[in-house]
């Protein structure tokens, strides 16, 4: 089973040069959480924060009883076994296979037999269909099948959180949408808790059972899918739905002369587009955090936008 994060008044920066601070969050134990936001906002670097890749100016991180931020390189290191991460490109050894890629962890962390290993590695290959390309290099392969080799790898030490870096860069539609498939499935089978970032609009949609945003260095809401789906704050309206109408600019912030010229020529935003279902598992079942479609919006007295919930 998954873990709970709990994160709180967490702040980063590199030099003087604030990233974000004050973010505050819980990613719930064994659900699908999305993290959005425009470029540079720092989505990565709250991923490797996260995992103690890096470390946080303030704030803690509690996974369990332990704060991340507290424990010592030793103890981090034994932390770290409960995270899966799957990085952009997939981070695979150029010049190994993706059998010795996939059994690396395997073999870097613990002592079992190459016996079982092998079982092991099988299984995750499958899990992720990639059976049959074990003896490819990385650079014989598509990079959506580079993608699904390295969260092979990811889960090969069974984590309890898996951390996902825009698993859909780079891929087309189709590609993406077997991709987030399989991302709900193996939360099904695994049951950990999952944070994916990415800029697929249509993943945020669908996939989670939460959405943040991180906007101009602080984390402007994170909530349950409902919540942001249906909500008119200008920055997750905005990025929600991928519009131009609003504070959000081509450089992060619009400045005051371009957000007057906007009220002035009368723009308004669109009206709020439906709020899809959520992507269920393969087998047509019921997912683990699923709660029926509209609860949120109707225990908040908010009304979805029409047409929403429908297949
Ligand atoms: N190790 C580092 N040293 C200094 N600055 C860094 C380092 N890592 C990231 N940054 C800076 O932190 C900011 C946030 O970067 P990050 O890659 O996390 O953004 P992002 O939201 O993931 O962007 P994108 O959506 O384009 O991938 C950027 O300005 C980046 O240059």
């Amino acid at each position: 089973m998954g873990v709970e994060v709990r994160v709180e008044g967490l702040a980063k920066s590199f030099g003087t040069q604030p990233v974000w601070q004050g973010v505050t969050l819980t990613l719930p134990a064994g659900e699908i959480s999305v993290l959005l936001g425009p470029s540079g906002t720092g989505k990565s670097v709250f991923l490797k924060t996260l995992v103690g890749l890096l470390r946080p100016d303030r704030g803690a991180i509690w996974v369990g009883e332990r704060d991340l931020t507290r424990l010592r390189e030793r103890e981090l290191y034994e932390v770290r076994k409960l995270f899966g991460v799957l990085f952009q490109d997939g981070a695979l050894f150029g010049s190994m296979n993706i059998y010795d890629n996939v059994a690396f962890p395997l073999r870097e962390h613990t002592r079992k037999p190459e016996r079982e290993i092998r079982g092991i590695v099988a299984e995750k290959l499958d899990m992720v269909g990639l059976a049959g390309a074990e003896g490819k290099l990385p650079g014989e392969i598509s990079g959506g099948m580079r993608k699904r080799a390295g969260l092979a790898r990811a889960l090969v030490l069974e984590p309890q959180i898996v951390l996902f870096d825009e698993p859909d860069s780079g891929l087309d539609p189709v590609r993406t949408a077997y991709l987030n498939q399989l991302i709900v499935d193996l939360n099904q089978r695994t049951g950990a808790t999952f944070l994916i970032v990415t800029h697929d609009i249509n993943t945020a949609r669908t996939v989670p059972d939460n959405i943040g945003l991180i906007y101009h260095g602080h984390l402007a809401m994170f909530g349950p899918r409902e919540m942001l789906l249906s909500s008119t704050e200008p920055v997750v309206r905005q990025f929600l739905n991928a519009q131009r109408i609003g504070p959000i600019g081509m450089a992060e912030e619009k400045d005051a002369d371009e957000l007057r010229a906007e009220a002035d020529a009368g723009a308004e935003p669109p009206p709020l587009p439906p709020i899809p279902l959520q992507l269920r598992p393969t087998d047509g079942g019921v997912r683990r955090a699923e709660r029926p479609p509209g609860q949120w919006c109707a225990a908040n007295y908010v009304v979805p936008p029409e047409g929403s919930f429908q297949q």
